[in-house]
């Protein structure tokens, strides 16, 4: 496990101490360290195409469009005679949370889905796999006889990006195959609101049963929102699940705004968090927000400047670690903020995944307060019950800088870590 902040100082994070035995693949539960993600399996299939394209094939531009197999498959035919396919790169929100999360945190993570059991060259499975990290344990995935989903990912000149999902077998998910010991032993569980349109399918028992498995073993749920129009389309169900299952939410500040009417973030975040502990909203060239509790006891001045917006002075104890509203005994809501690091990159290369980069340094932060809370029970940083190793300032600053390499990049997952130290004439960026 590598450590997430505070990067120029010596730490007593134990992450050199020699293993004594070789390194497994797999992960074992009462051993490892890890977060488990649980998924529509998709590969990404990016084409370039113009605005007639989206309407000729009657595509809502900048949406996740679920269609049927046949559609999509003429969609896929035609783009290959355009010879408009430049990438084939795996996808699925939570797929790419939990390979960012292994790369940033150099450490294991679960995934739990379906994959083809035939596995031909150049196929989705094929690819998907080609371009998973080999810290992401596979072994638990559930074989279909059919496709993984294919996300045709549809570029059009001015940078939006529109899917074309064809499910495949990625709804076939099955309650029954769910490893309950991997899941009771995560650092968290974390899933996405997508699987909720899949109704009558398998995935939506599976979805609830991890759930019920998570909450029973109290492992933290985290829930990232998907895009807006699904918050649109399923508010409601979205709401419940969250309040009954959820402790942690993602969102961009669309979402947030489909989900509570306020397009403020603040706002939104205030009334996000009467139903769950903690919340994360990107705002794309505003930065990001994150917001949750503490106990009113242990709360910390921020050193920062104190910002005010819809609500006054927000930021003033940003510098407090995330607690569970019910560990707190006087709850305080605490909100931080952050522009983007370095406002933000030159050029854009891609700003798919930049939300799903944020939301694995968030991840990164819980699994290393997990780790280090088995290892050192008794400092002083586990006095208290904390959701996260980090404050909440701290937290905002490496999800921020994460998302930065997500821009600079093409993909929307990581291909390296982040330098161990910054280079940059922001080096001090990571100290206090
Ligand atoms: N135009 C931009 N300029 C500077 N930084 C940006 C810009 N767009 C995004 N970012 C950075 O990336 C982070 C996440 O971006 P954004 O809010 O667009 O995520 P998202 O919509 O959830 O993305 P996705 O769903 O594709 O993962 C922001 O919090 C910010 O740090
Ligand atoms: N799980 C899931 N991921 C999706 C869906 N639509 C788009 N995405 C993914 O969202 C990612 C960008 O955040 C891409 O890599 C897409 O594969 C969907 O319906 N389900």
């Amino acid at each position: 496990m590598k450590f997430p902040g505070h990067r120029k100082i010596k730490h007593y994070f134990p992450v050199s101490a020699p293993k004594p035995e070789l390194p497994r693949f797999e992960v074992d539960p009462r051993r490892d360290t890890y977060v488990v993600g649980l998924d529509q399996v998709i590969v990404d299939v990016v084409a370039k195409v113009d605005d007639t394209f989206l309407q000729q094939h009657g595509i809502g531009k900048g949406l996740s469009n679920l269609v049927e197999h046949d559609k999509a498959d003429r969609i896929y035919q035609q783009l290959l005679s355009l010879g408009a396919i430049s990438d084939h790169f795996a996808g699925g929100t939570i797929g790419n949370t939990v390979h960012n999360y292994s790369v940033l945190a150099d450490d294991k993570s679960v995934l739990l889905g379906v994959m083809s059991a035939n596995i031909t060259l150049g196929s989705p499975a094929y690819h998907y796999l080609c371009h998973t990290s080999s810290k992401v344990d596979l072994n638990h995935l559930q074989a279909v006889q059919g496709d993984v989903g294919r996300g045709i990912t549809l570029i059009t000149p001015d940078g939006e990006r529109t899917f074309v999902i064809d499910p495949g077998d990625m709804d076939q998910l099955t309650a029954a195959g769910i490893p309950a010991e991997l899941v009771t032993n995560a650092s968290a569980l974390v899933l996405s609101a997508y699987p909720l349109r899949a109704s009558g399918q398998p995935i939506i028992a599976a979805m609830q049963h991890s759930l019920q498995l998570a909450n029973k073993a109290e492992v933290p749920v985290v829930m990232s929102l998907g895009t807006r129009h699904l918050v649109e389309e399923l508010r409601s169900s979205i709401q419940q699940t969250a309040s009954q299952h959820v402790q942690i939410l993602a969102m961009n500040e669309q979402e947030a705004e489909a989900l509570t009417g306020q397009a403020d973030p603040l706002l939104a975040a205030e009334t996000i968090l009467e139903w769950v502990d903690m919340v994360l909203i990107t705002a794309g060239a505003d930065g990001l927000y994150l917001c949750g509790y503490t106990d009113e006891a242990l709360k910390r001045e921020t050193s920062h400047p104190i910002k005010s917006g819809s609500l006054a002075d927000f930021n003033r104890y940003e510098f407090s670690r995330p607690m569970l509203r019910r560990d707190c005994r006087q709850p305080l809501k605490v909100y931080s903020h952050i522009d983007p690091y370095l406002g933000g990159p030159e050029r854009i290369a891609n700003t798919n995944g930049a939300g799903d980069g944020a939301l694995a340094a968030l991840l990164h932060d819980m699994a290393a307060n997990h780790h280090h809370r088995q290892l050192q029970p008794m400092s002083s940083k586990h006095e208290q019950p904390y959701l996260a190793y980090s404050s909440f300032a701290q937290i905002c600053k490496y999800a921020n800088r994460v998302s930065y390499e997500i821009l600079v990049q093409f993909a929307s997952r990581l291909s390296k870590g982040l330098p161990e130290r910054e280079d940059s004439l922001e080096e001090a960026y990571w100290e206090r």
